[in-house]
């Protein structure tokens, strides 16, 4: 047996990776089962009837305004029901949500991989991401020995953690690999412990990149991916395709984000971060 009650919601995206957003003061008791109901892409949440249903994700957002700068503690809650440790996208939501209600332009996200410094000007976001890491124990993976360009299911990847684990193939063009198909054997590759989202790259001719991930946790591709948009510029780095401190434009199907992976010291991620609308969410509990 199971009651309804409510509470309100917003929907944010970031260049297409769309999010509920809940105010961690109003009560969800099952937080897993609220974000696989409502983020479910063919019976979720959608503001009006026309729009696309169900979300990659919900943002619980705890707003603590008696800091300088303001701190919100973000915490994503996957449509599978797990917690990610970090989310780019989902940062410069979490953001931009936070400094609209604190009435400021610089806010820390606390996340679980790490407190994180942003800033906000009207709709764009800027977030501090941290070093990206290549280690194995960072990643994680199940040996001693960095992956760097290796063969993993049908793809040649570079393994880095950028807040949570990437496998990055660099490859021709985006567009002709079927990520669907490929993706799902190198995410539950047992070399991952704890798995890893996918994301490919192509140079876009202008010394940038074009980018798609599969994400852990959503299992499908998304519209973008922040951490895989980091992941594509350390790796590039990495692998000698990049050089310098200067920002470099990703652009995943929905949008355009801008990374900067200095040579020391925090990577940066913006791009924009939108407000789509507001609704109430049923609160699903069971009653024993
Ligand atoms: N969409 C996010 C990444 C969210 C976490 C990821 N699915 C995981 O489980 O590692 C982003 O913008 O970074």
């Amino acid at each position: 047996m199971s009651a309804l009650n409510t509470v309100p919601f917003e929907k944010f995206h970031g260049t297409g990776n769309d999010f509920v957003v809940v105010d961690a003061e109003d009560p969800v008791p099952d937080r897993p089962e609220f974000a696989r109901t409502h983020c479910d892409r063919d019976a979720g949440i959608s503001l009006t009837e026309s729009d696309r249903r169900g979300a990659d994700g919900v943002l619980f957002l705890a707003l603590e305004d008696r800091y300088d700068p303001p701190r919100v503690v973000m915490t994503l809650v996957q449509p599978d029901g797990s917690v990610a440790a970090m989310c780019g996208n989902g940062a410069r939501v979490a953001a931009a949500w936070a400094a609209e209600r604190a009435e400021t332009t610089e806010v820390m996200i606390d996340t679980p991989a790490g407190t994180r410094r942003a800033t906000v000007e009207d709709d764009y976001v800027s977030v501090e991401m941290g070093v990206p890491s290549f280690a194995p124990r960072d990643v994680p993976l199940d040996s001693g020995e960095e992956l760097v360009e290796a063969e993993v299911g049908d793809l040649t990847v570079t393994a880095v953690n950028t807040g949570v684990p990437h496998a990055v193939a660099i490859v021709d063009d985006v567009d002709g690999v079927d990520l669907e198909s490929v993706a799902p054997s190198i995410r539950h590759a047992p070399l991952f412990p704890e798995g890893a989202n996918v994301t490919i790259a192509s140079p876009d001719g202008n010394g940038g990149f074009r980018q798609r991930t599969f994400e852990r946790g959503v299992e499908g591709e998304t519209q973008s991916c922040g951490t895989g948009a980091v992941a594509v510029v350390a790796v590039a780095k990495r692998l000698g395709l990049v050089e310098g401190d200067d920002p470099v434009s990703v652009s995943p199907p929905g949008g355009e984000l801008s990374v900067t992976v200095p040579d020391e010291g925090t990577a940066l991620l913006g791009g924009p971060a939108v407000h789509e609308g507001d609704g109430e969410a049923d609160v699903v509990f069971r009653q024993r």
